[in-house]
């Protein structure tokens, strides 16, 4: 299973194609644009998420709410396009001046100045346009998709944010669907009201001081059976590829699982789960401080990843830069930006997680349609239960 998305953050619109999905799943469309809606949500985002109410269409691939195993096309508009029509005019306007309107000042923090030397490109908008994190928002629609198939298996996504700037978020125990509808009426996505009130008001004063904010979110997934992924090679180790497509998403710089970059500070004892066993759960892990993973393989507890996002680039107290025409220095003017994106990206990263989990499952149990996955599924898990 794949996919590729296409389209630009002030185009017409965002592309996605998946392939491989397979056929006789049940796809609530509810679902897919609720967590589009979740994504636009969050405290602390620009004047663009009042412009945009992401709603995915479906282009191809399902019929009558039930997928065909042909390939799925889907579809979210940006509304903002229209403010946007002859910026982004595919076809030369006669008689204008494109020179004044290209974008000619890289931000630092952006991919504008990489991409322009490397695509060879004077007007840095042709890079800006598509390394906006607007492009997550088919990402979300993608992952909406991979979480239908994995609720087919009882397999539950939530997430929180755990840090935003100098505020920590205490971690409440709780089970994960009370986890999913505590965080859900926050708008920092945490279950700590005192942090909520503290995230809140960091987030108010780097908007005051013309800064900007990032912080560190967490996803769990529950339901995972043991043995998804593989230690034989490489590219097959499934925390390898859930880590790839964690800092795949903009602004994301550095990713654990379990007690993650706490492991360097403790000794094995404290690192390390011990294997139980028990006649009705099979084995299991005394603890969790892996994070669900061994030998780049699911053990069959809760996979725990957290996810370190960089504060906003573009600031208000704009940075230094150097104009790629007069080689200059100037500092840069800004529109309209974010101060504060965690809360939206703790959604994004539950999703990509998401998809990476339900390729992993297909990898495992292969199959065209549910019912053949479900009985490769059934089969496995009686095997394990006699092991
Ligand atoms: C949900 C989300 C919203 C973002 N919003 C903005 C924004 O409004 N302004 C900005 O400068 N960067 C924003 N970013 C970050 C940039 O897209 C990102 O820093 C840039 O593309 C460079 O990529 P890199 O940081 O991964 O190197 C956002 C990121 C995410 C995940
Ligand atoms: C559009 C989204 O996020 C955008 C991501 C983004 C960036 O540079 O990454 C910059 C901002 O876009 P604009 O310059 O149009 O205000 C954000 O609003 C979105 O999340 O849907």
């Amino acid at each position: 299973m794949r996919y590729l998305t296409a389209g630009e953050t002030h185009g017409p619109q965002l592309t996605g194609i998946i392939e491989g999905f397979p056929s006789n799943i049940t796809i609530n469309f509810d679902e897919v644009n609720f967590q589009l809606a979740r994504r636009q949500k969050g405290y602390g985002r620009g004047r663009r998420m009042q412009i945009e109410k992401d709603t995915a269409a479906i282009a191809g691939g399902v019929r009558h709410g039930k997928t065909t195993g042909a390939p799925i096309a889907l579809v979210v508009e940006n509304n903002d396009w229209k403010h946007w029509t002859t910026v982004m005019n595919i076809e030369p306007i006669e008689g204008s001046d494109e020179t004044k309107r290209r974008v000619n000042r890289p931000r630092p923090g952006h991919a504008d100045l990489n991409g322009g030397l490397k695509y060879n490109q004077r007007d840095l908008r042709n890079i800006l346009e598509r390394s906006s994190a607007r492009e997550t928002t088919m990402r979300v629609a993608v992952g909406g998709m991979a979480r239908q198939l994995l609720q087919e298996f009882g397999i539950k996504v939530a997430g929180q944010v755990i840090r935003i700037g100098d505020v920590e978020a205490k971690r409440t125990e709780m089970p994960i669907d009370q986890l999913i509808d505590v965080t859900e009426q926050s708008p920092v996505r945490v279950t700590d009201k005192d942090a909520e009130a503290r995230m809140i008001a960091a987030i108010d004063a780097a908007k005051d001081d013309g800064d900007t904010l990032g912080g560190i979110v967490e996803c769990i997934i529950e339901g995972v059976p043991s043995g998804l992924g593989s230690h034989v090679q490489w590219d097959r180790k499934l925390d390898g590829r859930i880590a790839q497509a964690v800092l795949s998403i903009q602004a994301f710089k550095g990713v654990e699982f379990g007690i993650g970059f706490e492991a360097a500070e403790r000794r094995g004892s404290l690192v390390h789960d011990e294997i139980m066993h028990d006649p009705q759960r099979g084995f299991y892990r005394a603890t969790n401080r892996a994070g669900g993973f061994e030998g780049g393989m699911t053990t069959g507890e809760p996979i725990v990843v957290r996810g370190v996002m960089k504060p906003i680039s573009t600031l208000y107290k704009a940075l230094q830069s150097v104009d790629i025409d007069t080689k200059e220095a100037f500092t840069a003017q800004v529109e309209r930006s974010d101060t504060c994106a965690v809360p939206a990206a703790s959604v994004i990263m539950e999703n990509v997680i998401a998809w990476e989990v339900a390729r992993a499952f297909l990898e495992k149990f292969g199959g065209d349609s549910l019912e053949e996955i479900r009985r490769n599924y059934e089969g496995y898990l009686e095997q394990i239960k006699q092991y």
